[in-house]
């Protein structure tokens, strides 16, 4: 991956994004406005405009039992699964292989009425690093995704308006340490899941209307992936 043109803003993009992630796991004070809270799952926005347009960046904080960041994060990643928990997608094309954890993709959205119907260009990154606060624990594992422009797919050419994104899914994994040395099971692990994201959508659309779309839509999707991911985990081995 290193010799490919994209590889320096790959890594850059990730780690600042991981960076950012695990920051905004503290600082859970100040500008972020809790608006939506579904069980284990809260969900912050701050409102902000770019040129009239909204960009509200997003975090939520959710904790799964059951499941490894690993399992999230591959379930995240791996486009063979995408259109069994993404809802709002309409179609999703892998157009190059970056590497076995970095993928180029195009994805055109399902139109929200009354928007006009977007689509997205953007590296999926999957990467695991040692989680400094528990160095012999599990792993953290992150998947970024990051919009990129590239000539051969020009934007808003076709019936789509191209949305910009960054997106950072961070899993930390706890391990219940079973009594006396028995095995690892799927009650003993705990899945803090932290996800960002700033979606640009593009073309200009009403604020009250973008706002209500994100109200609607995020909890709906955070909530249907990590249960997707439950349900496809449950009876098989797990993956640390
Ligand atoms: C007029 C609406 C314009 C923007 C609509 C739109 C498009 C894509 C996205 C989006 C794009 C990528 C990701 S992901 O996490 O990288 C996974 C890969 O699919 C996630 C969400 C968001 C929204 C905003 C509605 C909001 C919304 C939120 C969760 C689901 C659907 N819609």
């Amino acid at each position: 991956a290193s010799a490919h043109h994209l590889w320096p803003e790959i890594d850059r993009v990730t780690m600042e994004q991981m960076h950012y992630a695990r920051m905004s796991v503290e600082d859970s004070g100040g500008v972020w406005q809790l608006f939506a809270e579904e069980g284990e799952m809260k969900m912050y926005r701050r409102e902000e405009e770019v040129g009239g347009m909204v960009i509200d960046p997003l975090r939520a904080c959710h904790v799964v039992k059951g499941v490894t960041g690993h399992e999230v994060c591959e379930y995240f990643f791996n486009p063979q699964y995408r259109l069994e928990w993404e809802a709002t997608v309409e179609t999703t094309t892998v157009l190059e292989k970056i590497a076995d954890d970095i993928l180029l993709f195009l994805q055109v959205h399902k139109r929200i009425w009354p928007a006009s119907q977007r689509d997205a260009v953007f590296w999926s990154h999957m990467r695991h690093v040692p989680d400094d606060k528990d160095q012999d624990g599990p792993p953290i594992w992150v998947v970024v995704n990051n919009s990129v422009d590239i000539p051969d797919l020009p934007a808003n050419t076709g019936k789509c308006v191209r949305l910009l994104l960054t997106v950072c899914l961070m899993c930390q994994t706890f391990i219940d340490p079973p009594k006396d040395g028995a095995k690892v099971t799927r009650n003993d692990l705990t899945c803090k899941i932290t996800y960002c994201s700033v979606v640009n959508p593009g073309g200009w659309a009403p604020p009250a209307v973008l706002r209500a779309v994100y109200k609607r839509e995020y909890p709906k999707f955070l909530k249907r992936f990590t249960n997707y991911v439950i349900d496809q985990c449950q009876d098989k081995p797990i993956l640390f």
